[in-house]
């Protein structure tokens, strides 16, 4: 039996609140949302041979012990991506449970060195990932949902594989000027810090991008210090481990620093080991800007509404907080202003409407 099966049930008014409520996304990667069955098709259509016989035996193997094991079979995975027409529909596929979700705004990190390593060229990868994400925001149904980029180097390669990286998108910039706004980092955390990456990282922030790291998922909270101290990031993804350093906690509640925090990731990946454990209220109420995300929902069961409903039930939050956290998304996000005020005060709309 799960944990989260010895605790009540949340209210059905309580998960209807939840799954209406507008919020925005800040840490998914897109290549964790292809689902096993767009895998298959996938490795079909581009005759690229699984060793996995059915869509059940793979997902049997998504049993992971860290965030190595993980990381494994999704960079496995993504192999089956090929085509623009292939990023294409994975992004499509992740925008449709936005919709079902109430995402108001999503902010993507997708890995071209994945993808470039297997001789997939960069500008594929873009216009596949771009190309929905554009027909989302022009979509009369979608009313006002917005999207951001954010390319995410692999900490596990070194920092000239990543300021090659770099190189080979910069050409694409102006093309892609209103989606591609950041840079962060993620992969394989320990042995791999911050500081590895200071190099690149102020060459981007010289060039004007919006910029955020994973630290602190499996990594120790002085990851979370140099990412802002030597990145000098404006969010950290992850940093559930900052609560072990009470300073770096009075500086991010202070500082207001955002945290894209990953429930059901963090169980997946063992980051805790019963959801009933999680730190994220407690990180809530020492003023932290907290935020909830998916990370990769095709992998570790469940989108942003999976997540919060999860988080509401073990943690037993109340509809205040749960509000805090959508308008943390909203307020960390990387929206111009009047975006955010505007998607403030759809959420003040809904609140006095429930
Ligand atoms: N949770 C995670 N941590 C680090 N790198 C990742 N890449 C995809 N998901 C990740
Ligand atoms: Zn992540």
């Amino acid at each position: 039996m799960n944990a989260i099966d010895t605790i009540p049930p949340l209210a059905a008014d309580l998960v209807s609140f939840i799954e209406g409520l507008p919020k925005a996304e800040l840490h998914l990667h897109i290549e964790g949302t292809l689902e096993p069955e767009l895998l298959f098709a996938l490795a079909q259509r581009n005759r690229v041979k699984l060793p996995y016989a059915t869509v059940e035996e793979l997902r049997a193997a998504y049993a992971f012990t860290d965030l190595q094991s993980f990381l494994d079979l999704y960079y496995a995975g993504a192999a089956v991506l090929q085509t623009e027409q292939d990023f294409y529909e994975m992004t499509a596929a992740y925008i449709a449970h936005c919709r079902a979700d109430n995402v108001r705004h999503v902010e993507i990190f997708f890995d071209p060195q994945t993808h470039t390593e297997r001789g997939i060229d960069i500008a594929v990868v873009f216009a596949g990932i771009a190309r929905a994400l554009r027909e989302a925001q022009n979509s009369p149904d979608e009313h006002g949902f917005s999207s951001f980029m954010i390319m995410s180097f692999l900490r596990h390669l070194s920092e000239e594989d990543a300021f090659a990286t770099l190189e080979a998108a910069l050409p694409l910039r102006e093309q892609y000027k209103d989606l591609w706004i950041g840079i962060g980092l993620d992969s394989a955390e320990r042995g791999n810090p911050p500081e590895k990456f200071a190099k690149v990282f102020a060459r981007c922030r010289e060039l004007g991008f919006y910029l955020v790291a994973h630290a602190g998922e499996e990594g120790p909270p002085a990851y979370v210090i140099s990412a802002l101290d030597v990145l000098q990031v404006q969010r950290i993804d992850h940093g559930v481990r900052s609560e072990e350093d009470p300073d770096l906690m009075t500086r991010l509640s202070k500082e207001r620093i955002p945290l894209t925090v990953c429930p059901l990731s963090n169980l997946k990946l063992c980051v805790v080991d019963d959801l009933a454990k999680h730190n994220l209220a407690r990180l809530l109420h020492a003023g932290l800007a907290v935020t909830i995300n998916s990370d990769d929902p095709a992998y570790f069961g469940g989108y942003m509404n999976d997540n919060y409903l999860a988080v509401a039930q073990s943690l037993r939050l109340s509809r205040t907080e749960l509000v805090k956290l959508t308008r943390n998304s909203f307020e960390a996000s990387f929206l111009p202003e009047k975006e955010k005020q505007r998607l403030l005060q759809e959420l003040d709309g809904y609140c006095m409407a429930h």
